[in-house]
């Protein structure tokens, strides 16, 4: 009934372990469709997720893409003695990796356990693998997957890891992959306050995963979970990436807030009402309004934007600061997901939000846009909420 092989419940049942998901499988979840869980499934769920037993050293996943968070996540399953195949770019980096267990362009000062290795070869790493996992850019993705899909077994369960809309599709992680992969194929998505550079050093971190199919939910938390590492299961795959997506943008927001020195005032109310923001639009997509006060909402947006770790905060910090944004992303070496995110959120919210006045219920994502755009300076967007005009405090 899951995806593990050898899997203690599945073995004990005289389940053949690959035999393919049973009818515990959620409804598919399109975009306008409900996703709350009924009290029978959420008991049901608990008592599935009781019976899942890891036996880690049996498990092989391969990683697409070797940067910050694939060799943390390299990490975090390594460390409990699965083995991950992280399948890099670069010679030099696979020969690091894999002979001195050093990724030396992310987390150099790391030693990687020896569970982890690297390939240049997606071919037999993917055929290999009882999981697969994305960590490529939102932006590169599509262009990633379509040199590999074919090398991709099918029922092989492909798991995002990125935080983003596509800009020329407008299509999160949650509709591209499908779309280049497949329907038919199992896929789930991580999300949630997850900083690459704490999680290698072993400090506690909390995930969501999201998926409609439960089954694949419940072997991800128990193939995660650890000491210093949770996963916790929604089916809202739509409110999940919504989060994930539109909590960069705060974060732009939050370190522009910074970066002109407004003080803690300003900042707490900007990301209180970009967290009612994100609120409108996962409700308007078909997500839950539950699953923004969960990891992948708020946690990821106080995470990104009150702690000194986020690429996408310094991004905005540096603007706040007078630099022009040209100059801000050529200098940096990773990518910060919601300088590109804001334009499609920006246009999203225009095509796919119905509804009078929109400008006044997203200002803050629709400001941040029209900032990276060179439209308005960090000061004006500030000004311009400031002057809206006055309103309850609804999150609608
Ligand atoms: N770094 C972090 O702490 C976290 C990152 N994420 C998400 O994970 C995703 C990946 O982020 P990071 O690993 O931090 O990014 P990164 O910039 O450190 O690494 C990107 C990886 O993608 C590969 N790649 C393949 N094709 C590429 C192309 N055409 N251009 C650029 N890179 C290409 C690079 O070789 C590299 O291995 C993003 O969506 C990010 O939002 C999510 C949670 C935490
Ligand atoms: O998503 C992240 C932490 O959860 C990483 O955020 P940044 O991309 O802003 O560094």
């Amino acid at each position: 009934a899951c995806f593990m092989p050898f899997c203690t419940p599945c073995a004990t049942s005289g389940t053949t372990p690959t035999s393919g998901r049973l009818a515990t499988t959620l409804q598919p979840h399109a975009r306008g469709a409900g996703v709350a869980m009924t009290q029978a499934e959420r008991e049901e769920t608990l008592i599935l997720l009781a019976g899942r037993q890891v036996p880690a050293a049996n498990i092989k996943v391969a990683i697409y893409g070797g940067g910050n968070f694939g060799t943390a996540m390299a990490c975090v399953l390594g460390r409990k003695g699965v083995q991950a195949a992280l399948v890099v770019r670069k010679a030099a980096v696979c020969e690091q990796i894999n002979e001195h267990h050093i990724n030396p362009y992310y987390q150099s000062d790391l030693l990687l356990p020896k569970t982890v290795t690297a390939t240049l070869d997606p071919q037999t790493a993917f055929a290999d693998a009882d999981f697969i996992f994305h960590a490529i850019p939102v932006q590169y993705s599509r262009e990633s997957l379509l040199k590999v899909a074919h090398l991709i077994p099918p029922d092989v369960p492909v798991i995002s890891l990125s935080k983003g809309i596509e800009t020329s599709s407008l299509m999160m992680m949650s509709e591209l992959l499908p779309e280049v992969l497949g329907h038919d194929r199992p896929f789930a998505y991580i999300s949630g306050p997850s900083f690459a550079a704490e999680i290698v050093q072993g400090m506690a971190t909390a995930v969501t995963v999201a998926s409609t199919d439960r089954d694949l939910a419940l072997d991800l938390m128990a193939l995660f979970t650890s000491n210093n590492f949770r996963a916790l299961y929604t089916p809202d795959v739509v409110g999940v990436e919504v989060g994930g997506a539109v909590k960069n943008v705060i974060a732009i927001a939050a370190g522009m807030c910074e970066g002109l020195g407004l003080g803690t005032n300003a900042m707490a109310a900007l990301v209180t009402r970009g967290c009612a923001e994100m609120r409108r639009l996962v409700v308007s997509l078909g997500g839950e309004s539950a699953t923004v006060f969960g990891l992948s909402g708020v946690g990821d947006t106080f995470g990104t934007c009150f702690g000194p770790l986020s690429r996408n905060r310094m991004v905005g910090y540096r603007l706040g600061q007078g630099e022009a944004l040209e100059d801000i992303v050529s200098s940096m070496s990773e990518v910060a997901e919601g300088v590109a995110t804001s334009g499609a959120l920006a246009r999203l919210v225009r095509q796919q939000v119905k509804g009078y006045r929109r400008d006044l219920k997203y200002p803050i994502l629709l400001g941040v846009a029209k900032i990276l755009e060179g439209e308005l300076t960090p000061a004006e967007g500030l000004k311009n909420l400031m002057e809206m005009p006055l309103k309850l405090e609804d999150h609608w």
